[in-house]
């Protein structure tokens, strides 16, 4: 692939800047102990993470990526969890190796970046902030910024339009289908990371346009100033 220099890239957060499944996997488990329910671990809640704290507990009460809990079981969970969540998002989570290195890089050689997750904001500034990620963003857009979440488009297409870039000049990096599907919706060019989370799934099969094991690999697909 010829090396280009997008007007903007675009950065998921769960398994793609930060490892966010330790903490995940703890506040899951302790709901379902709170709830009298076999705990799930953190293999199981890897593969579940990916469309919100809302799907992601759902899932943990089905123990399964598909179908939905009774709407009792539900309303007595979700608030669980978010209390939980809100002191426990940043404690056993870390930034991926390459991440800083890589996003350094990029705003050394003149590139603008923001970052776009389905994670609630209530939770996601709290953890960029923590994780001393969020001043590099100029735009963060969250999972409840938009009337949509990825795979829609939507919440991409506003990242861009807030910073005035045409979306075929975009980047996004990710790291799962619902970022490969939004880019392509959008018309951004999507690059994935293989170490993030996909629903157990090899991120090849939905055929981004680069995939990478690190963000140091960055330079070698992106122009330097
Ligand atoms: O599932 C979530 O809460 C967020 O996941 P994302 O940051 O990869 O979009
Ligand atoms: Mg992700």
């Amino acid at each position: 692939m010829e090396k280009f220099k997008p007007g903007f890239v675009l950065i998921d957060l769960d398994g793609t800047l930060i490892d966010s499944v330790p903490d995940l996997a703890y506040c899951v488990d302790e709901m379902m102990k709170q709830l009298d329910m076999p705990v799930r671990g953190e293999d199981a809640v890897r593969d579940w993470v990916g469309n919100g704290v809302q799907r992601l507990t759902e899932r943990a009460l089905v123990n399964s990526v598909d179908g939905m809990p009774d709407q009792d079981l539900m309303d007595k969970a979700y608030p669980i969890f978010l209390e939980l969540y809100k002191d426990n998002n940043a404690i056993r989570s870390s930034v991926y190796p390459g991440v800083l290195e890589g996003i350094k890089w990029m705003k050394e050689n003149g590139y603008r970046v923001g970052c776009v997750t389905n994670k609630a904001e209530a939770f996601t500034v709290p953890l960029l902030k923590d994780k001393g990620l969020y001043d590099l963003f100029e735009v963060v857009v969250s999972g409840d910024t938009c009337a949509e979440k990825k795979p829609h488009p939507m919440p991409l297409l506003h990242a861009a339009k807030l910073m005035g870039v045409e979306p075929e000049n975009a980047l996004m990096l990710g790291d799962s289908q619902s970022d490969v599907k939004a880019a392509r919706a959008a018309g951004f060019h999507i690059f994935c990371m293989t170490y993030g989370y996909n629903h157990g799934e090899d991120i090849r099969d939905y055929n981004p346009d680069v995939v990478m094991d690190s963000f140091m690999e960055l330079p070698n697909y992106l122009v330097a100033k």
